[in-house]
């Protein structure tokens, strides 16, 4: 579903991603980690096509993100670090907004609209102001915006910030639910390690390379440790150390 290919990435003379590769299978939930500067959020931006791609090929659902943008995005859904929801409109006219923005008609759009409202719980709120909704409610609204056009991968840059404990777990349940349900290839950006689960694909990034490619728990048996805590602090403290599997 997603190809990472030999990318590097440089803001000037900063190397921000040296020749990472990442593989993600269709369907399942993925997680991309990393200290942080460790190189995440720029090769999410690259992945969306927010950033232009310098170095090796990106593809999404085998649609070159380079020479085939639209494509590419049209199987893409994304929810950012920073909240991007229009907090004077309505729940609707959030999602409305978005799917003309997708090319919807009207029809359409109205179709999509109650369809993800209902998916994520949300439909005695769609004429409330945004304002109004909690943390964990603006986020699930981001998901349904994010799914509106029914894209296959759904990217999450650590959509549980600024959550409060209960939230978080149910806004990671939630996801891991659509996974299950819809088929969809989640890729979960986080610094909350308690939000993988053992069986779960987990890249880590860091200082720009890609050091660990493997299930969770294999972090574990590889690194010697109890958690994946333990293996995190080890693999990104201890240099040249790196567990490369691939996905399971
Ligand atoms: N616009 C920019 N100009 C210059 N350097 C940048 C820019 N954006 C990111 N960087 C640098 O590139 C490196 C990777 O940053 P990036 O934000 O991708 O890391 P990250 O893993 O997402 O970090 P965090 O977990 O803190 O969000 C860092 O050293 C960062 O300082």
């Amino acid at each position: 579903m997603l190809e990472v290919a030999a990318v590097s990435h440089c803001y000037g003379a900063h190397t921000a991603l040296e020749r990472v590769d990442v593989s993600l299978a269709r369907g399942g939930f993925h997680a991309l980690l990393g200290p942080n500067g460790a190189g995440k959020s720029t090769l999410i931006a690259l992945v969306t096509g927010l950033l232009r791609g310098q170095d090796g090929e990106i593809r999404v659902a085998d649609h070159p993100v380079s020479r085939r943008a639209r494509a590419a995005r049209r199987h893409l859904g994304v929810v950012f670090q920073q909240p991007t929801l229009d907090l004077d409109l309505s729940v609707r006219q959030n999602l409305l907004y978005h799917a003309s923005l997708h090319g919807l008609g009207r029809r359409q759009a109205r179709e999509c609209c109650d369809r993800e409202l209902a998916r994520q719980h949300l439909e005695a709120r769609a004429d409330d102001k945004v304002r109004l909704l909690n943390g964990g409610h603006r986020r699930r609204l981001e998901i349904a915006r994010a799914l509106l056009h029914e894209p296959a991968l759904l990217i999450l840059d650590e959509a549980s910030v600024g959550l409060d404990t209960a939230s978080r777990q149910a806004l990671n349940e939630h996801v891991r639910t659509l996974c299950r349900e819809r088929g969809m290839t989640v890729l979960w950006t986080t610094h909350l390690l308690d939000e993988i689960a053992p069986a779960d694909h987990v890249v880590v990034l860091c200082a720009g390379r890609v050091i660990a490619d493997s299930q969770a728990q294999a972090l574990c048996s590889h690194t010697g440790t109890q958690t994946l805590q333990d293996a995190f602090h080890r693999l990104t403290t201890t240099s040249g150390d790196t567990v490369m599997e691939g996905a399971s």
